[in-house]
């Protein structure tokens, strides 16, 4: 179908666009009282996520209520790892944990390589309900974690602030560490597939813990395998997202996507000049901005915009939005990257 609002996939490619396009990062949930309105009807989380019309419902509500320029669809990272064989549950207010965690190469023998279509057909079916609702108003965006990041929910059980386990693993197993690693970002690819097939118009990775890691580890244990991602899929636009690793973005203008998000501490000059002209850069606005007042927000969002010129950038901010902004506030960075943009190209 013929996309009426197709801003993110032409400004992804490098094409000319009339405005720069903005979504949010974690837009779907979090901030909106209509999410938890749904969420409460279910069990938590996983229900949500594994029920194709409400995950189709939630993930519409920011196109209809805020006004963005594309639908991300509502799923988790984590469900790649349920998909090899470690589940995982969502703890209220916690965040997620997984019961059982691979401690060592027999346990690999536990997982297996997902496949995208029968062991996660909740997102595929979740997929084609949203792409039918959407009606072409605009595109939708598939996700998966990178698969570094994933390592480090499956090693270490849980959030953490430092992923030592994750990060010991590297140090003292590395060539099961590079199994594992192989094992996810095989699963990942037939997952990014299927959602390509379901009808995702553009898909993004994310590499939450990238910045966790040494460069000389980013290279060998993360890049290596995104960049295995980046090279299979050529169907749709990709855009990678590696939060803190701003030791790579030289090696990042390499891999083989159109887009690379850059996170609040990357500066936006710096960053150009080390990616270079041939990416489109997304990002970047700190999301904590969003806590100041009205004409503060305008203020930064027209500075950010300046920064990146009206070429080559998708507006978003530098990390997800935080889940207790006032909906009325994003609304502002939205309509300022809207009514502002037009001048810049
Ligand atoms: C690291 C990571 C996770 N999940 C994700 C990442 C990468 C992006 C990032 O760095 O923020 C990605 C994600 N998670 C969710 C989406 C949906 C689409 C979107 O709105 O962007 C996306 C893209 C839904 C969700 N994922 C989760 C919720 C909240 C669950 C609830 O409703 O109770 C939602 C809406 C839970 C989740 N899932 C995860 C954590 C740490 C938590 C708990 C705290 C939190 O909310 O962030 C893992």
């Amino acid at each position: 179908m013929q996309l009426q609002n197709d801003l993110l996939l032409r400004a992804a490619r490098g094409e000319k666009v009339e405005r720069t396009p903005v979504w949010l990062m974690r837009q779907a949930g979090r901030i909106l009282p209509e999410y938890r309105a749904v969420r409460d009807s279910v069990s938590g989380f996983i229900e949500l996520a594994q029920t194709p019309e409400l995950a189709a419902e939630v993930t519409i509500q920011p196109v209809d209520l805020l006004g963005v320029d594309a639908a991300i669809i509502f799923s988790d990272i984590l469900v790649i790892p349920e998909a090899m064989g470690l589940p995982y549950e969502m703890v209220e207010k916690r965040g997620p944990w997984f019961p059982n965690t691979i401690k060592s190469a027999a346990d690999l023998k536990k997982l297996r390589i997902a496949d995208g279509n029968t062991d996660l057909g909740y997102v595929v079916e979740a997929i084609k309900n949203t792409k039918r609702d959407l009606n072409g108003r605009v595109p939708l965006i598939g996700f998966a974690g990178a698969p570094w990041t994933i390592f480090a929910y499956m090693i270490e059980g849980s959030g953490s602030k430092t992923f030592s386990k994750a990060r010991a693993m590297l140090y003292t197993q590395p060539e099961m560490s590079h199994q594992l690693l192989q094992m996810i970002t095989d699963s990942t690819i037939n997952y990014l597939k299927a959602q390509i097939t379901a009808g995702v118009d553009l898909v993004q990775i994310f590499d939450s813990w990238a910045g966790i890691l040494p460069p000389n580890h980013y290279k060998e244990y993360s890049l290596k395998y995104i960049s295995q991602i980046c090279d299979a899929i050529s169907e749709v636009p990709k855009t990678v997202f590696a939060k803190g690793a701003f030791f790579a973005r030289e090696e990042m203008s390499r891999l083989n996507c159109e887009t690379i998000g850059l996170d609040w501490n990357m500066g936006i000059a710096e960053s150009r000049k080390m990616i270079g002209e041939d990416k489109t850069l997304q990002g970047n606005l700190d999301p904590a901005a969003l806590y100041g007042t009205a004409k503060e927000i305008e203020k930064a969002t027209i500075d950010m915009l300046d920064q990146f010129g009206g070429s080559r950038h998708i507006a978003n901010l530098g990390h997800g939005v935080y889940p207790d902004i006032d909906p009325e506030k994003v609304k502002i960075f939205i309509e300022t990257v809207k009514s502002y943009s037009p001048s810049l190209s």
